[in-house]
């Protein structure tokens, strides 16, 4: 057999269930913490603080949640930059009410006083070249589905005209690219970063090397479970969450 270097969106959502299933036990928050903060080292690596200007480390990192798991991500992912010693905002203009657990993270941010911004809330205002270090596009991972609606529809749209200006780290997946087929319709946002989770899916194989760093993240399964799914675990370092592809 084959190994596979990426997995379908069917199977990213069957390795999913089976690992918060009966057998295995992992909680989503569990699962979520990690993912989030393994986002969180991928920033700390790509954007480093040390060395640089005060001005340059009060900078704001924009993370923008979406409604569903890849969202809960970012919020996660904000809370441990905070506590790296940047600076996060955070938008989040659909909040799920699926699990009390979103409005503890929300809970969690306010706790850390990071700002959580709502849809009627002036967002753009956040997103200045000078002030804003990087993007982080939490909004879908692998349950999108195109076409996107409102209101990401207009968010994404204006992300696309000022990624050139600043860069957009992506969780998973870039959001509006089709999980499997890639940036096949429109709006969708072509990151600096993809932080691929567990395994990379098969949209990462249209990313353009030259312009997108990629990195895996996401540690949380043993080499046999992997090769039973048809893929290898990944090189990491000693304590690292990530590994840069
Ligand atoms: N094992 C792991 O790697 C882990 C990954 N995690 C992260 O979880 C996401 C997948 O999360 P999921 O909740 O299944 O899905 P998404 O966050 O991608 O999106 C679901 C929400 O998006 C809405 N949606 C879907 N398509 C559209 C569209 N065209 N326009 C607008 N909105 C859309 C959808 O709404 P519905 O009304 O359709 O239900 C949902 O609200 C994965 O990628 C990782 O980032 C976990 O953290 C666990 C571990
Ligand atoms: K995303």
């Amino acid at each position: 057999m084959s190994t596979l270097k990426v997995v379908s969106s069917k199977l990213a959502a069957e390795i999913d269930k089976e690992l918060m299933g009966p057998q295995i036990g992992f909680t989503l928050q569990q699962l979520m913490e990690l993912a989030g903060f393994s986002v969180a080292q991928a920033v700390c690596r790509q954007f480093p603080l040390k060395g640089k200007t005060e001005t340059e480390k009060g900078k704001h990192i924009f993370v923008i949640a979406g409604p569903g798991n890849n969202g809960g991500d970012g919020l996660v992912c904000a809370r441990h930059l905070k506590i790296f010693g940047y600076n996060p905002v955070v938008y989040y203009p659909k909040r799920s009410d699926r699990t009390e657990f979103y409005k503890q993270l929300v809970h969690q941010l306010n706790f850390f006083k990071v700002p959580v911004l709502s849809q009627d809330e002036n967002w753009l205002d956040y997103l200045k070249p000078e002030k804003t270090l990087c993007i982080v596009d939490a909004i879908f991972g692998f349950s999108f589905k195109p076409p996107m609606r409102e209101p990401f529809k207009g968010i994404v749209e204006e992300l696309c005209k000022l990624q050139d200006r600043i860069p957009i780290v992506s969780v998973d997946v870039p959001t509006g690219w089709d999980v499997d087929e890639g940036p096949i319709s429109q709006p969708s946002v072509n990151p600096a970063v993809l932080v691929s989770l567990t395994v990379p899916k098969p949209c990462s194989t249209h990313i353009d090397e030259k312009h997108t760093t990629h990195y895996v993240g996401g540690r949380f399964i043993p080499r046999d479970f992997a090769n039973k799914y048809g893929f290898e675990t990944f090189g990491y370092e000693s304590t690292d969450q990530i590994l840069k592809l």
